[in-house]
């Protein structure tokens, strides 16, 4: 897929007048694992603490070119998203996903087509009880993130906003 080329330290450049808070960064402690490390999209905000069982389904729908927000609660204990995972969201159409919390299946998600940033990896894998919250805001990174904001990331950091920033 070819990509508009954004780079976030020029977004931050661009926008660091802005105090209205349509424009947040995340803090540092994201590391990318996916194949794509440079990607964009609007988002799709879940809560899934320690159970996967909504990332699964959003994952196996139509990404339509977006990136899914998963609020893991930060866990160190389990690991939202896999190989499997990360394969099924690539072949969707899933441009990326943010999780605050933890992955695994490392060499999987490297030769996955798709972005993928995480605090984290645990070779542990989650409870599947069909819990989690779909479509609701959550606080990641020190920053809001709501459903439908922009995701932009690459090697810098990740940006969110309130509308599309690239051209
Ligand atoms: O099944 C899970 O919970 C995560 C996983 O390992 C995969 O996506 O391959």
């Amino acid at each position: 897929m070819s990509q508009p080329r954004f780079s976030t330290c020029d977004l931050c450049d661009t926008h660091e007048g802005d105090v209205s808070g349509a424009f947040r960064v995340l803090a540092p402690g994201y590391h990318s694992y996916g194949g794509v490390r440079h990607f964009f999209g609007p988002a799709v905000v879940l809560r899934a603490l320690e159970d996967n069982s909504k990332v699964r389904d959003l994952l196996a729908t139509p990404g339509g070119g977006r990136v899914l927000v998963v609020d893991g609660g930060g866990s160190m204990r389990r690991a939202l998203v896999g190989g499997n995972l990360a394969v099924n969201g690539a072949k969707n159409g899933w441009a990326g996903i943010v999780v605050h919390g933890c992955v695994r299946d490392v060499a999987e998600l490297r030769a996955a087509d798709i972005g993928i940033r995480a605090l984290g990896t645990h070779p542990m894998r989650t409870a599947k009880l069909g819990t989690g919250e779909v479509d609701v805001p959550v606080q990641i990174g020190g920053v809001f993130v709501r459903p439908g904001d922009w995701v932009y990331a690459d090697d810098d950091g990740i940006v969110i906003s309130d509308r599309a920033l690239h051209a």
